[in-house]
Formats: structure tokens, sequence, C-alpha cells
């Protein structure tokens, strides 16, 4: 079993600075994540979570609020500490499986190579590169010892976990890793996210792909760079921001279009209405 990770992110913020014009890609992070569970982030393209996955690899550091990983504080680690820590501790899968390997290394070869990465005094506890494979199915077929080039594209995006993997990370966060594969391929990735899953590692997915969504237990829409729902056991759910602000759903946004009157009116049994005002009250249009 490994240690998961827990992530707290509290007010986060992310500023980019293009040319001289502040680009604010997150602007307010609410997010709490237990060690163990996986979470998939989803959104509308450019809403932040390519964004929020690099923060939390350490690969950002935050422009404001706060941002636990562990026991690691990402907001006033140094950058000794976040390489550390990044080392040690968290697995990250870029979009692209391609991007995460060396093409002239064997898949055995690629997971001992990303070993090497781990402190010297943590490696020695480290599984056999064989182990990991095992975890993401890529063994048997001599699979081990081919070459990326030489493995499907679904067997490639395993090899590419694999190699998230090889420190054993508290935490593993991959961007995409189903975009492009055809439906069993993506179920193989899936399957060996489960796996991983199981092995009690923390997983944050960011996905465009509903189904992986699904799977992964728990779902974190960000909208317009922040928390705007989330989905639990196929519940949707709309999130209080911390300002009071609620994203609406987009079918109630058609019956509630942005400029709406509402009425906020609390029931007594904890429910709340929104009464749209009516057009012809006195003073309202
Ligand atoms: N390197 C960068 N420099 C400036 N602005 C950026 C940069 N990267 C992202 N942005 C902007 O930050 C915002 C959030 O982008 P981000 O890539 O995190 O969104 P996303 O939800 O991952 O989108 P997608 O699903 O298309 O990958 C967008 O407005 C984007 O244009």
């Amino acid at each position: 079993m490994t240690a998961g990770l827990s992530v707290v992110c509290r007010g986060l913020v992310y500023i980019y600075r293009l040319d001289g014009y502040d680009i604010v890609a997150l602007s307010g992070v609410d997010l709490d994540i237990s060690a163990g569970e996986s979470v998939a982030l989803l959104g509308p393209s450019g809403s932040g979570k390519s964004t929020l996955l690099a923060l939390l690899a350490g690969l950002l550091a935050p422009s404001a609020g706060r941002l636990t990983v562990g026991e690691h504080d990402l907001v006033r680690a140094t950058a000794a500490e976040l390489q550390a820590m990044r080392a040690a501790d968290v697995g990250v899968v870029l979009q692209g499986a391609g991007r995460n390997l060396l093409p002239y290394l064997t898949a055995e070869q690629n997971v001992r190579f990303a070993q090497r990465g781990v402190p010297a005094e943590r490696r020695r506890s480290l599984p056999d590169p064989r182990e990991v494979l095992t975890t993401v199915g890529l063994t048997g077929r001599g699979r081990n010892r081919q070459r990326p080039q030489r493995l499907s594209p679904g067997e490639r995006q395993r090899l590419a976990l694999a190699v998230g993997l090889a420190g054993r990370p508290g935490l593993l966060l991959a961007d995409e890793p189903t975009s492009q594969l055809d439906t069993r391929a993506r179920d193989e990735v899936l399957l060996a996210l489960d796996a991983v899953r199981r092995a009690g590692t923390t997983v944050v997915v960011v996905t465009h792909d509903p189904d992986v969504g699904r799977r992964m237990g728990r779902t974190v829409t960000i909208r317009d760079g922040r928390v705007g729902a989330e989905g639990r056991r196929g519940e949707d759910y709309a999130v209080v921001g911390r300002d009071g602000t609620v994203h609406l759903p987009q079918d109630v946004l058609r019956m509630l279009p942005p400029g709406t009157l509402v009425g906020v009116e609390p029931q007594p049994d904890g429910t709340v209405l929104l009464v749209p005002a009516r057009a012809n009250v006195e003073g309202v249009q």
C-alpha cells in the first residue's frame, strides 16, 4: 500500500503575466481532497484545470491563497523543497503519453530511469519496475522489453502512468490520460487507474471525458477559475463560493439568464427557493 497524500486549497489564486497583462487563471479555489481519494477535474476549455494541476505538482507557485500537499506547504516552500517534493511524493503524467517517455529506452528502462530521480534513501524501498508495470497491466508478451514505439496507444498511455508511479508517489496527477484513445484502450487506462487508487494513492485527473469522471468517484468542475460544481456518487451539486456566489447549472441558467432578478427565500424545511421577479412588479424590469 502507498500512503496517499491529502490536498488542501484555500482561496487559491494564480495569475499569468503575459506582455504586461494579468490573466487570472484561478480566482479563489477552495478544495479539499482526502488521502487516497480520487478526483476528476472537469470544466470548459480555459477554465483553469491544467493550471490547478501544475500548482498541485509544484510546477507553478501560487499567486495568493493557501495550498498544502500532505505536509508540504507549497506557498512557503523554497525551490529546492518543491523539487524534493516532486521527486519523492508527486507523480505527474503530462498530456500526450509520448511526452512522459524516453523513446530509446524499453518500458522497464523508462520506469527504472524515472526511479533515478528519487532521493537515494527512498530509492531502496521502491518496487521493482516490473511490479510497477504489473500495476498498470503491462506485463506478459515481453512488453516490458518493448520501446514505447512498439506499444499500442493504450499501452503507451499505461506506460506513462507507470513512469508517473515509478517513485511510488502519494499523489498522482494526470492530464487527459484517456484523450485520443479508442474505447478499449481507454477502458484499459481506467482499469490501471482503478488499480492505482486501490493501492492507496491519491489520484487527480484532468479530463473532458464524463465516463472518467463517473469512474473517479468524485468530480470537481472548474468554472471561471474556481470550483463551480461537484459530483459525488452520481449526484450533482453547485458549490457556494467564499463570496457567496453559486454557479447555476446550464438548465437552470436557461430559465434564469444572466441579469435575472431573483428573490432568495430560505424555507422552513432547510431548502432555499430562487424566485424570479415578475416583470410587472413595480420598479422591476
Ligand atoms: N502560459 C500561459 N500564459 C498565459 N496565459 C495562460 C497560460 N496558460 C494558460 N493561460 C490562460 O489561463 C487560463 C486557464 O488556462 P488552463 O490551461 O489552466 O485551462 P484548462 O481548463 O486546462 O483548459 P484546456 O481544457 O483547454 O486545457 C486560460 O485563460 C488560459 O488562456
